[in-house]
């Protein structure tokens, strides 16, 4: 190979967003699992790429019913372990196959109540957020990254903003008392041992975003940056199951509405509730000393 030919870099491929619906109906109660998943993989598939061979590709269309046929063979139980299972089957039948990436969205459901019952079969969608999962297989290394999305929360006092530099470009005024809202995003790593002793993912996610939320709820803010690293940190004291978290949220800036034109006072009550521009606050909250494994969140775009 001569310097400066074009040659073939990293790539993957499978299919994208495959919706599973799995009801488990044993018993009259039914249960409903519903989870968005993309499957891609990764190997040597130069030839391919260069000559069109396709000898060695896992068709798009076989990892689709892979994802079906395993849901009904083994259940999802939870999003990490269905895409555990998934990884772990493709790595071993196909020899080619090095490794990959399932990610999957997860939907909560409640069960209707009905006079005060909640139904056996009946299911409302949960507004609240959209539970995230990403499993990546490369050779003898598996990653789990679980989080979630789009989880809108609001505190209506307990947040100030003071103390920033002001220059000519300033305007924003100081404040001792102000709404702060955002929409959490946020991902954590469950460490290798942890998957290897095969940790309960459902219990691990409801105590994590409990914490999420506590934590929100109970700083009194100077800044949502002091607010998403105290979150982080709760997280990482209390579950050593985690390597390391990264929170992306948007400041859902709510401005005071000006009313003395009307002949009102507005002593706190009104808002304009932008939606852009918005600050947008990430960190990642890591463990002194114990380096970010980067390789897990190499494919995670927009985070630092
Ligand atoms: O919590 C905040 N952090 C900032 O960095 C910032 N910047 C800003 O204009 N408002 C806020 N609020």
């Amino acid at each position: 190979m001569a310097r400066g030919d074009v040659v073939l870099g990293a790539n993957q491929y499978g299919k994208a967003e495959c919706r599973l619906v799995r009801i488990t109906r044993d018993t009259d109660r039914h249960e409903i699992e519903d989870l968005n998943v993309t499957s891609q993989l990764r190997g040597d598939f130069t030839a391919c790429h260069t000559e069109g061979d396709n000898s060695r590709v896992v068709a798009t269309d076989t990892q689709k019913n892979t994802v079906y046929s395993l849901a009904r063979e083994h259940g999802v139980h939870s999003p990490e372990q269905f895409l555990l299972t998934l990884g772990r089957h493709f790595v071993a039948e196909y020899p080619w196959i090095d490794g990959g990436r399932w990610e999957a969205e997860s939907f909560g459901w409640d069960r209707i109540p009905v006079g005060g019952t909640p139904h056996d079969h009946a299911f409302v969608r949960t507004g609240q957020e959209t539970r995230t999962t990403l499993v990546q297989v490369d050779g003898e290394d598996v990653h789990v990254l679980a989080g979630f999305k789009d989880c809108v929360v609001l505190k209506s006092t307990g947040s100030e903003f003071h103390g920033f530099p002001r220059d000519r470009w300033t305007t924003l005024a100081e404040t001792d008392d102000r709404i702060l809202a955002t929409s959490m995003t946020v991902w954590w790593r469950y460490t290798e041992e942890a998957v290897a002793a095969g940790l309960d993912f459902a219990t691990a996610y409801d105590e994590v975003k409990a914490l999420l939320l506590e934590t929100f709820a109970s700083v009194h803010s100077l800044a949502l940056q002091q607010t998403i690293f105290a979150a982080g940190k709760a997280v990482l004291e209390a579950h050593p199951e985690i390597g390391e978290v990264k929170l992306s949220c948007p400041n859902k800036h709510h401005f005071l509405v000006d009313l003395a034109p009307f002949g009102q006072d507005n002593p706190g009550e009104v808002f304009l509730a932008a939606d852009r521009p918005y600050g947008l606050i990430q960190a990642t909250v890591q463990r002194e000393g114990v380096p970010v494994v980067e390789e897990a969140w190499a494919t995670l775009p927009g985070f630092c």
